[in-house]
């Protein structure tokens, strides 16, 4: 069958720096994949190209037998960006940041109907963010950013989420509260792509778990994914340092 998100041999190149190499993977509808790979390993490249923001040399990409740019234009796709990424300066709300994941639905110029206040409603209370609705976005700290991305991507109702470093610069408590409400989402049929460098997350959240260097070193279980032999080959380090904490 063939999954929700498919990646057929996918290429890009930056100039002289190949980014990746022919790489092809598949998420079925409903589960949990974990991407893991170090600093550069092509990870942010890969979810530009699911995302339709950056065209592969070669290959193609496929979210619920659309093309990225046509799974977004429908609603499909929900990204949510590395920190870096996002000018936190803007002058919107929490609300509104939240609100903005159903313009796929509304269109430019309509104005939010009541499904879409409730909407963003549920998905403030599932973030726990109610309180904090009114407040410019760039005033909350970084595990509330967080949440306020995840939800938009719950109020967008999107069918696969890519989300980039969710849990970067979150503490403990906010990362189980996104891993809950993801595996919740999940359960009613959301497929999920999580890039993460904190490999202690990978088995509590993830369904399976793609290695990544330029290439696919592997694909599957957690636990077949995550070994010191894998880790060695994928970030060079020894599997029993502190860093990465894996292996006893
Ligand atoms: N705009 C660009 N121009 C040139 N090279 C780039 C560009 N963006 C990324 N690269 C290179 O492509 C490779 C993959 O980068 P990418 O950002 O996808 O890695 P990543 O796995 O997301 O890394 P990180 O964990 O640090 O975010 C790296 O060698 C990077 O230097």
């Amino acid at each position: 069958m063939m999954g929700a998100l498919e990646v057929a041999s996918v290429t890009v190149r930056y100039g002289e720096v190949l980014a990746l190499d022919d790489v092809s993977l598949s998420v079925s509808r409903g589960s949990v994949c974990a991407l893991i790979g170090m600093n550069g390993s092509g990870k942010s490249t890969l979810f530009k190209a699911m995302s339709g923001i950056l065209t592969p040399d070669s290959g193609t990409v496929t979210i619920d037998g659309a093309t990225p740019a046509a799974a977004r234009r429908a609603g499909l796709l929900g990204y949510v960006p590395q920190s870096e990424e996002i000018d936190w300066t803007f002058p919107l709300s929490v609300r509104e940041v939240v609100l903005t994941g159903r313009y796929g639905r509304l269109g430019f110029l309509r104005r939010p109907r009541r499904a879409d206040q409730l909407a963003v409603d549920e998905a403030l209370a599932r973030v726990e963010l109610t309180d904090y609705q009114d407040r410019q976005i760039g005033r909350l700290s970084g595990g509330q950013r967080k949440r306020a991305f995840v939800a938009r991507a719950i109020a967008q109702n999107a069918s696969v989420l890519l989300l980039d470093e969710p849990f970067a610069g979150v503490d403990k408590r906010s990362e189980a509260a996104i891993t809950a409400l993801l595996r919740e989402e999940a359960s009613q049929g959301t497929t999920i792509l999580i890039s993460t460098h904190d490999l202690h997350s990978v088995p509590r959240l993830a369904d399976q778990a793609i290695l990544l260097q330029r290439r696919v070193l592997a694909h599957g279980d957690p636990a077949a994914v995550v070994t010191p032999d894998n880790l060695i080959k994928a970030f060079g380090l020894d599997p029993l340092d502190d860093q990465i904490g894996v292996g006893r």
